[in-house]
């Protein structure tokens, strides 16, 4: 039985429960619940603070969880990243009161409040800067008002919370988050059982970025159809009973759906739609 970590509480869990939800696999009914078994599926899901997952997996006692990576890499565990998920997208970022900083060289002999002690430690000593690390649980916005830092490093999503504190973000980003798959680090990736989670997964991915496209073309126009609609492998043509004419369908970015129906209509195809897709596998 596959054994995978999967946030409780937080930005991560509702998105990581709806997308395991969506791949086919059962999920816990209430929100006390801290671990379910998943027979037909032969999973067990163990429901973990998300800052707990990567240690977890890294021990072994697990076989796969979905952490941040922003969480992994504070964790320091012994675990990596199999697969990005696009989801709890965010940037990891200093802030402080207008005039405090330009860059990352200001910080020396600075105090800076964060959550993820090991992220901002681990820069800093990238950066050869000397400044000391206070750690807080969260709300380290409030840090500066209250004295307790000149300088915090947080999570950004929108900037709300910093614009309501009064601060602003300098420097280079320190990093990129966003949801992601992980296991321990060296672990055979050949694992039949882990290769079939990742592709349902990506299944979920793929329905949710992409739409089916159909139309109809005229012969002459198929290779600028084709290219407009080019598909993943290649798009499927198909003969229509009216000669000269023929039917294409192709897998399209969704975000792009609108567009290529414009250019497509542009060059003479018609009777275009799209569809959703729900399920699928690569
Ligand atoms: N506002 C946000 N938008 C997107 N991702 C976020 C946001 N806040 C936190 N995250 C991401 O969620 C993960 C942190 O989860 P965690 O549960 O520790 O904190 P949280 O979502 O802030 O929840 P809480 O602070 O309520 O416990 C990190 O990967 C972080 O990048
Ligand atoms: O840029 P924004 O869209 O405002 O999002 C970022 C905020 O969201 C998270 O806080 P959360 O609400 O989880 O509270 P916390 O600080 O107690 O973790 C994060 O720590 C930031 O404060
Ligand atoms: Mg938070």
């Amino acid at each position: 039985m596959l054994r995978i970590a999967v946030p409780n509480k937080g930005s991560l869990s509702g998105p990581a429960a709806e997308m395991l939800h969506e791949a086919g696999y059962q999920q816990r009914r209430e929100s006390k619940e801290l671990r379910i078994v998943d027979p037909e599926n032969e999973v067990e899901f163990f429901y973990l603070r998300p800052r707990d997952i990567a240690i977890y997996v890294s021990s072994g006692r697990l076989d796969i969880g979905i952490t941040g990576r922003d969480l992994l890499i504070d964790s320091g565990a012994d675990a990596e990243e199999i697969l990005p998920l696009g989801f709890a997208r965010s940037t990891f970022r200093f802030a402080a009161k207008p005039g405090t900083a330009d860059g990352i060289e200001d910080l020396k002999g600075k105090t800076v409040a964060t959550s993820y002690e090991g992220i901002v430690a681990g820069h800093l000593a990238d950066s050869a800067v000397d400044a000391s690390v206070v750690h807080l649980d969260g709300a380290v916005e409030t840090a500066i008002e209250l004295g307790v830092a000149e300088v915090i490093a947080d999570v950004v999503e929108t900037g709300t919370s910093l614009r309501n504190a009064g601060l602003e973000v300098f420097g280079d980003p320190i990093m990129e988050s966003e949801a992601i798959v992980i296991r321990r680090t060296g672990t055979n990736g050949e694992e039949p059982k882990v290769q079939q989670f990742l592709r349902r997964l990506q299944g979920v991915l793929v329905a949710r970025t992409y739409v089916m496209m159909d139309y109809d073309c005229r012969v002459e126009q198929l290779e600028k159809a084709v290219a407009l609609t080019p598909g993943l492998e290649s798009p499927t043509v198909s003969p229509l009973h009216n000669e000269g004419w023929v039917a294409v369908r192709a897998m399209v970015p969704a975000k792009e759906a609108q567009r290529i129906m414009d250019d497509l209509y542009a060059i003479g195809a018609r009777a275009i739609l799209t569809t959703a897709i729900h399920a699928c596998r690569l």
